[in-house]
């Protein structure tokens, strides 16, 4: 469904991401982690086109992306979420969702009173708010709700734009443990028809979740394997010396 084919990106000097190949199978939820530094956002930021590579390609569905603005991937099917926040604060639940649901299918209008007007936006924000248990708080306004909230409504503006392939950078930083728990677990059983690539920095959280894991390290992928493996793999216990001790 995604595959990157010998990805690579340096900033000046500084070697950033070093032959990164991946390949997910359509459903496949994959957790890429790597310490801090490491390369992740840059990958995320080269697959969602907001950089451009110095070589390697990016095949979305079979279909090479990697010249493709990043308005063409999302058409194409492929939505991410930030680390940063992206929510119209003084919007509500339901209107940011809406939006992203409106923007995705080109129907938005100028006012945005329409979107919500409209049944299959209504229907899209219905659903995704269901999935991601935003259900209850849809009415509110977004500088209202909790910060856990938000982070569920980052994912939902990508879910909204019913995508492929979401990649979703860190979406339980900020987050306590327990909560970040539940928040994998939610992922987790979104539809299998979407394939989700997720960065984490917390190798525990990524059990809850991933299908498989990859481990970048300086910029070059260090592992490619089942979570068991990772659970058990020596070289990883010494990337990770002291969070995974923790994990
Ligand atoms: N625009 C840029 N110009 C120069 N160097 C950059 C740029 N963006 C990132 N870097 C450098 O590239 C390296 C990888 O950064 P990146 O943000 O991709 O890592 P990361 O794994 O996401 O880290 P973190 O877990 O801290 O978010 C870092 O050394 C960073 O300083």
């Amino acid at each position: 469904m995604l595959e990157v084919r010998h990805l690579d990106k340096r900033f000046g000097p500084i070697h950033v991401t070093r032959d990164v190949s991946l390949r997910l199978e359509p459903g496949e939820r994959r957790v890429i982690l790597g310490p801090n530094g490491a390369g992740k956002t840059t990958l995320f930021n080269l697959l969602a086109g907001e950089l451009a590579p110095d070589a390697g390609a990016i095949l979305l569905g079979g279909r090479d992306i990697t010249a493709a603005p990043v308005a063409e991937r999302a058409r194409q099917g492929l939505a991410r979420s930030y680390q940063k926040n992206t929510l119209f604060d003084a919007l509500s639940v339901a209107e940011n969702l809406g939006l992203a649901a409106a923007v995705a299918t080109g129907a938005a209008r100028s006012i945005l009173r329409d979107c919500l007007a409209m049944p299959e936006v209504r229907e899209t924000v219905r659903e995704v708010a269901a999935r991601l248990h935003l259900s209850p708080h849809l009415d509110a306004t977004v500088s209202a709700v909790s910060y856990g909230v938000r982070r569920q409504l980052e994912v939902g503006l990508a879910l909204a734009t019913r995508p492929r392939v979401i990649l979703l950078d860190e979406p339980t930083s900020g987050i306590g443990p327990e909560m970040a728990h539940g928040f994998h677990h939610m992922l987790a059983s979104l539809p299998r028809e979407l394939t989700l690539l997720i960065v984490e920095h917390d190798m525990d959280l990524a059990f809850d979740v991933a299908d498989r894991i990859t481990v970048l390290n300086y910029g070059e992928v260090v592992f490619d394997g089942a979570p068991e493996e990772a659970r058990n793999s020596a070289m990883l216990k010494d990337i990770y010396l002291g969070s995974w001790e923790n994990a």
